[in-house]
């Protein structure tokens, strides 16, 4: 993976850098061609400035003229000098006559004898002249054609012009002279090496061309810049180059090499990259073959086994179609068919069961569905009943409380306040309610509230009068009054019960309207006792207390003095005078008129505190409380003095009787208690004597 990885990654960088390796030396390469165009057009130029320069020299007139006229020698120094000075190019020049006789020269040497070679060779070109051009070029090699500090090599090019008295007669005719410039390789390595730089060199190989006997060549020109390292890698360039131009009657052709200290070998990483990349590739198709063969022998058998026990382990036991290679893998896959049998059997098996079993959970279901339904039903059965029989139970249980209640009410209401206790019992029985009741029995015209607003009450629909049944309701805020009225035996209503609460419950009307009739009938029979008990003490026909009531003060008095002593009780004892003859003579109405009369006389006559009672016929009886004897004695005095006044007791008809009584006391405080009573007695008897004796009448 590595290898596969990293292979193509140095693949790429390696062509990227050849790439720029690559743009690099196209672009050194570049620059050669440009150095060598350059090196190239420098050169042809300068040689061409300079054969122009030699023509216009050789046309001079003074300059032609000057070779047999010895007095224009200076002219022809001075045309000679400004040539070599203007022209980079030339170093020495001369000007020879016909016979090769030095006329006049500059930087050269006086005398020279070397141009034999030159006048053997330009007199042949000359024979042989092919009508171009009249500058013939010539190398030279070794030759001392100026002084050694201006040619140390002594190498160099030789141009010669022949010089014609006229340029209309050709060159058929014999020349006047020769002008010959001398190129040392000095000034053209002085032309041609600022266009070099460092590291650069321009080597210029002569060809030998033309006759034979111009062998003297300039060897190679070597142009540099800098010091030349020659284990420096470099680059170089090969060019043609020729020294030709219209004026020259025969070119020469150089070689020129060109040399830059540039590097355009192999970049040795690309190189060895490109080992790289072969074994990279070789490593990739191994790679690539192992896998196949890997997938192929290995994994995709261990594949088709996994979807084989993936299969089973679904249930799926089908057996996979692809062959498994080697022995093991046949030992699995026979192992994995003979368990498939064994599963397969197994599952059939199981099948038959599980439908067995499915079959006897379906009925099982049917049977607890028909089971559930049958307790559904029976628990709808049995909540029904208990919700019935819970509801009966609170009936009943509010029933026996309300019978308990009523059983304690009934004896609470025979003693107690009525209202009191009505109230009470039924804000026990239902508090959430408020409640009211107003009792006729006792005139009673006020309202006893709970919980309830009294001015509500006071309204004419809660009336009873307004309403002829027993119960009526009449709203109130979204609430209800429900009103019971509390009737006795004979239909009489004795009171009205009020409930301010919501709607009610046939349970709770039930149980209230229980609870009115049971009051009813308790508060009737309490009225009923307590007249019976009133009857039972009270004198009929004056309605004062009767004797009995009179013998069961009378005990209680003596028992309470018995107890306490100092609170002394009085007695007074009368009895009316009379009460036969009114009887005899205007009838027994008269008597009861005369017994009425006395009884109201005493009452008035009497404290609060004391009590009269009528102890038969004609006797009457007085109890004082507070009884000391001056208590007594004061009460004496004031049935003395009504007594002694004339009252009557009158018939509707106008007849009347004059009311008497006689009266006797006794005080506790004067005698026992036990006796006071015959005391009073005996003087009420005395007092009655003393009357009659007094009227004078018989008794
Ligand atoms: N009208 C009337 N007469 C009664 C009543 N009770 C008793 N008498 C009668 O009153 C009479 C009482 O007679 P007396 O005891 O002699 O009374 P009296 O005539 O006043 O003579 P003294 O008591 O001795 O003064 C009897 O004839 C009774 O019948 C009654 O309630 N009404």
């Amino acid at each position: 993976m590595l290898i596969i990885a990293v292979v193509p990654a140095a693949i790429v960088g390696g062509l990227l850098l050849k790439q720029q390796s690559d743009v690099e030396a196209n672009y050194r390469i570049g620059m050669l061609d440009r150095l060598s165009n350059t090196i190239k057009q420098e050169f042809d130029y300068r040689f061409s400035l300079l054969s122009t320069s030699l023509d216009v020299l050789s046309r001079d007139r003074l300059f032609v003229q000057a070779i047999d006229n010895f007095f224009l020698a200076g002219h022809v120094s001075s045309s000679l000098g400004t040539l070599v000075k203007n022209t980079p190019l030339i170093q020495a020049a001369y000007l020879v006559d016909d016979q090769w006789s030095e006329i006049e020269s500059y930087n050269g040497i006086h005398g020279l004898s070397s141009f034999s070679k030159l006048k053997d060779v330009l007199t042949y070109r000359l024979s042989n002249y092919s009508g171009k051009g009249r500058q013939w070029v010539f190398y030279y090699n070794d030759e001392d054609l100026m002084s050694l500090k201006y040619n140390p090599t002594r190498r160099g090019i030789i141009i010669g012009v022949p010089i014609f008295q006229s340029m209309t007669n050709g060159l058929k005719r014999t020349p006047l002279g020769y002008l010959i410039i001398v190129v040392p390789i000095e000034n053209i390595i002085k032309v041609l090496q600022p266009y070099l730089k460092d590291g650069e060199r321009v080597v210029l190989q002569n060809h030998f061309s033309g006759a034979g006997d111009n062998k003297n060549d300039m060897s190679n020109i070597i142009i540099a810049q800098g010091e030349i390292d020659k284990n420096t890698p470099t680059i170089n360039k090969t060019i043609n180059i020729e020294l030709k131009n219209k004026y020259i009657s025969e070119p020469i052709e150089y070689t020129m090499k060109v040399y830059m200290d540039k590097y355009l070998g192999e970049n040795p990483y690309i190189k060895s990259l490109k080992y790289i990349s072969f074994f990279g590739v070789v490593i990739i198709l191994l790679s690539l073959f192992s896998a196949g063969l890997t997938y192929r022998w290995i994994a995709r058998p261990l594949g088709g086994l996994m979807d084989v026990v993936r299969a089973y382990s679904r249930g799926e036991y089908k057996q996979s179609d692809e062959k498994l290679r080697f022995a093991e893998f046949f030992m699995v896959e026979r192992l994995i068919r003979n368990m498939a049998k064994t599963i397969r059997a197994q599952m059939a098996d199981l099948a038959a069961t599980n439908k067995e079993l499915n079959i006897a959970y379906l009925e099982k279901e049917q049977a607890n569905l028909q089971l559930v339904n049958f307790n559904d039903q029976l628990e709808r059965k049995v909540e029904d009943k208990t919700l019935a029989l819970s509801r009966s139970l609170l009936r009943e249980k509010n029933r026996r409380s309300m019978l308990q209640s009523l059983l304690s009410f009934s004896h609470e209401l025979q003693s107690g306040n009525i209202i009191e206790t009505v109230m009470t019992q039924v804000v026990a029985l239902y508090p959430m309610a408020g409640w009211a009741m107003k009792s006729y029995a006792d005139n009673e015209v006020t309202w006893a509230c709970e919980n309830i607003d009294q001015s509500r009450l006071e309204m004419p629909d809660i009336q009873p009068e307004g309403h002829y049944s027993d119960y009526y309701c009449v709203s109130n805020n979204g609430r209800y009054l429900h009103c019971f009225k509390i009737k006795n035996s004979q239909n009489d209503i004795t009171g009205i019960i009020v409930m301010q609460y919501m709607a009610l419950e046939h349970d709770d009307f039930e149980v209230i309207s229980l609870f009115i009739r049971q009051l009813s009938i308790e508060l009737e029979g309490r009225l009923l006792n307590e007249e019976l008990a009133r009857i039972a003490v009270t004198d009929s026909l004056t309605g004062l207390a009767n004797r009995k009531a009179f013998d069961q003060d009378l005990e209680e008095h003596i028992q309470l003095f018995d107890r306490y002593p100092d609170r002394h009780f009085g007695l007074f004892m009368l009895d009316v005078n009379g009460l036969k003859r009114a009887n005899d003579r205007y009838g027994h109405s008269m008597g009861d008129v005369l017994l009425i009369e006395t009884s109201k006389l005493l009452m008035e006559t009497c404290r609060l505190t004391d009590k009269v009672y009528r102890l038969g016929g004609d006797e009457f009886a007085i109890i004082l409380e507070t009884g000391a004897c001056d208590s007594c004695g004061i009460l004496w005095r004031r049935l003395e003095k009504v007594r002694d006044q004339i009252n009557y007791a009158c018939l509707p008809n106008g007849k009347r009787v004059e009311i008497h009584f006689a009266v006797g006391y006794a005080s506790t405080d004067q005698y026992p208690a036990d006796q006071i009573c015959l005391v009073a007695d005996k003087a009420m008897y005395k007092d009655k004597r003393n009357f009659y004796e007094q009227a004078g009448i018989k008794r």
